[in-house]
């Protein structure tokens, strides 16, 4: 087997913990980032691509990570997102007849540094105790000390700006020109499903850059305005919550996932907080608030509305608590047709209980276009 004998690897939390492993394939170098971990059996490829990672190392969970190869088809963004991975075992054999790549180079074309034989279930116990933080993961395990001074240098999670960074840079046209419905997107890190659903619902969707403003949005008098997922802190994305604050006079429906979410109850006066571990994997049970009903979700969040304000608010109503924690999982503007989510309705990967947001969203363009 090529790669039987592999170099040595660590990872570096950034309170001097060590984590040791083996390198992935023969590539050596560092990555930096905060380090998160996700619960999910499957989708690896998707994770690794969704635009709301950037910037983090990514902890696997499950034990086996490459299993079933890669698709060309099956990415949520043109590129892996993540900083870097981590895993127990990396599989550089797969067997899946639709796969058309393995793994590895999967990771190799798009430059990832990975690390494997890791032992997780250490490492996931050890954040999940002490918090989300910063770590490396490198094959320079002789230069800790210059590592810890690398470290250093990265900045924290909480206060930094990231959606600019996988932002589209022009606006284009996704889906048929001749839908029934118009849709305006603003791309704070947007998923393909997204963009999917969407569009087989019957819309084309125009999709937007971070700093666009409500009048470049309005120009095509769309139908709806949506509010992307996408990575970092909300609180500093200025220009999309003045925008959305913008596109709310306009009283049109609107929709908000995860990062969108989080920008819309900013937009209302609600404050976001750093969590202490975001909630990352594809069973994450949800309460609807309005139905009664529980809904297991795919998630992928670090951050999450203030839910004293939230209530507190005389526009706003909580439509979905998350079950493990009561965080805020979802809210709706009282007065208008707006509401947000702070899972991923689209999954890829994860469950499609929530795939009834969308429809809802359609509901409400077809009544205001009427
Ligand atoms: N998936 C997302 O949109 C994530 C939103 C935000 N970056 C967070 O970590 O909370």
């Amino acid at each position: 087997m090529k790669y039987q004998i592999r170099k040595k690897a660590l990872v570096l939390l950034e309170d001097g913990t060590i984590f040791y492993g083996k390198a992935v394939g023969e590539r050596e170098g560092s990555a930096f980032g905060e380090v998160c971990f996700n619960t999910g059996m499957t989708g690896y490829q998707e994770i690794f691509t969704d635009p709301s990672y950037y910037g983090q190392l990514m902890v696997a969970t499950n034990a086996h990570i490459g299993n079933y190869g890669t698709n060309a088809e099956e990415v949520e963004s043109d590129s892996i997102k993540i900083a870097g991975l981590i895993v127990k075992n990396f599989s550089y054999n797969y067997s899946r007849p639709s796969a058309d790549l393995s793994l590895l180079e999967f990771l190799e074309n798009n430059n990832l540094i990975a690390i494997s034989d890791v032992d997780t279930r250490a490492l996931v116990s050890y954040i999940r105790d002490n918090g989300a933080m910063n770590a490396v993961i490198s094959t320079r395990v002789d230069e800790i000390e210059a590592l810890k001074t690398e470290l250093k240098q990265v900045p924290s999670m909480k206060g930094l700006e990231l959606a600019s960074k996988v932002s589209t840079k022009e606006p284009y046209v996704y889906g048929d020109e001749n839908a029934d419905f118009k849709i305006s997107a603003l791309d704070i890190g947007i998923k393909k499903n997204i963009l999917r659903n969407l569009a087989k619902r019957g819309a084309c969707i125009k999709v937007f850059p971070f700093d666009a403003t409500k009048a470049q949005m309005a120009e095509w008098n769309p139908d709806g305005y949506f509010i992307s997922n996408g990575p970092g802190d909300p609180e500093p994305l200025t220009a999309a919550i003045a925008t959305t604050k913008e596109i709310l006079k306009l009283n049109k429906p609107m929709f908000g996932i995860c990062l969108g979410h989080q920008v819309l109850a900013l937009a209302n006066g609600v404050s976001t907080y750093k969590m202490h571990n975001g909630h990352r994997g594809i069973n994450h049970p949800i309460l609807n608030l309005l139905t009664g009903k529980g809904e297991i979700t795919s998630q992928n969040h670090g951050f999450a509305v203030n839910r004293e304000e939230a209530e507190a608010h005389p526009d706003l109503e909580i439509t979905h608590t998350h079950l493990n924690d009561q965080t805020v999982a979802g809210i709706k503007m009282k007065y208008k047709n707006v509401f947000s989510v702070q899972y991923h309705p689209e999954a890829s990967p994860g469950p499609h209980d929530a795939d009834y947001l969308f429809d809802e969203f359609f509901e409400a363009i077809k009544a205001s276009a009427n």
